[in-house]
């Protein structure tokens, strides 16, 4: 079988700085990643190779069998779904919460002509149902809470039924409820079997979901550890990737994290 994504000693540098550091990383069909890292460590950079949008400066990068570099981007990126804050802030927030979802189905913003089928209108339909948002279909995306628009934003990055899903700090300025509803959706669509997937990239291991499968650790640009998340995320692992003492809790599905005081 195909490696969904394979990078093979993945550099870019950017003037002198060296962002990524012939980073090695293989994701393959039914696997649900998290990548976890301190500020810096490369993550952002890392999901802008993965998603098509930017080109090592050395090394391979293959998404879904195709290597960038021999591949028209423009065909690829639309099977890489990609919600990030970066994306969101492109969203016009005078646009309807349906038609943000809507439009995800010809990679655009903006709903401008477009003829849109049943099917699609279906499919928006069913998406916010399953991120809880159904009821605010009608809004204008610009008044949506925080949480709101994370689930939106979700929502659109499933649209186009993508075969790979790269989320950037879904659960970023969230407050507690909304953070664990989040949790608890991303644990659903983890756990779904038909579900693309799916890589998360988060600070805080308290919003890892449950039926997340393995753990990326970066550290300066570089894989410190990676694979199983129950043999990734030790302590010595997660002290080492963020320069720290730290202990680390498993308790019913969560993780929990925190600095070793001294005695
Ligand atoms: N164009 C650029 N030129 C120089 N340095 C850059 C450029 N883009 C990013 N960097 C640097 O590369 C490093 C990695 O950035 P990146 O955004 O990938 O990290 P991150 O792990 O996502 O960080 P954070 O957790 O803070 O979001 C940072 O030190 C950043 O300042």
């Amino acid at each position: 079988m195909t490696d969904v994504l394979d990078l093979q000693a993945v550099t870019i540098r950017r003037g002198a700085t060296t962002i990524l550091d012939e980073l090695s990383w293989t994701v393959r069909e039914g696997e649900r990643w998290v990548v976890l890292g301190r500020n810096g460590a490369g993550k952002t950079t890392m999901l802008q190779v993965a998603s098509g949008r930017m080109h090592p400066t050395h090394g391979t990068a293959a998404l879904l069998g195709e290597t960038l570099g021999r591949v028209d981007v423009f065909e690829l990126r639309p099977r890489i779904g990609l919600s990030s804050a970066a994306l969101a802030d492109r969203i016009p927030s005078g646009e309807t919460v349906r038609d943000v979802v809507l439009t995800a189905a010809y990679g655009v913003t903006g709903r401008w002509r477009e003829g849109y089928e049943q099917v699609d209108e279906q499919r928006a339909a069913d998406l916010l149902e399953a991120f809880g948002v159904a009821h605010l279909a009608d809004r204008y995306f610009g008044t949506l809470s925080e949480g709101e628009r994370k689930r939106v934003q979700i929502a659109r990055s499933l649209m186009a039924d993508p075969e790979l899903l790269l989320l950037d700090e879904p659960a970023a300025g969230l407050d507690l409820g909304g953070r664990e509803e989040l949790v608890s959706a991303l644990a659903e669509l983890a756990g779904d079997p038909r579900s693309p997937v799916l890589v998360l990239v988060t600070h805080h291991v308290e919003e890892i979901p449950p039926g997340f499968t393995h753990l990326l650790l970066l550290r300066g640009g570089r894989a410190f550890a990676s694979g199983p998340i129950d043999e990734v995320l030790t302590q010595e692992n997660l002290s080492g990737a963020f320069d720290m003492d730290l202990t680390v809790d498993h308790v019913a599905g969560r993780w929990s994290a925190r600095a070793v005081r001294p005695a």
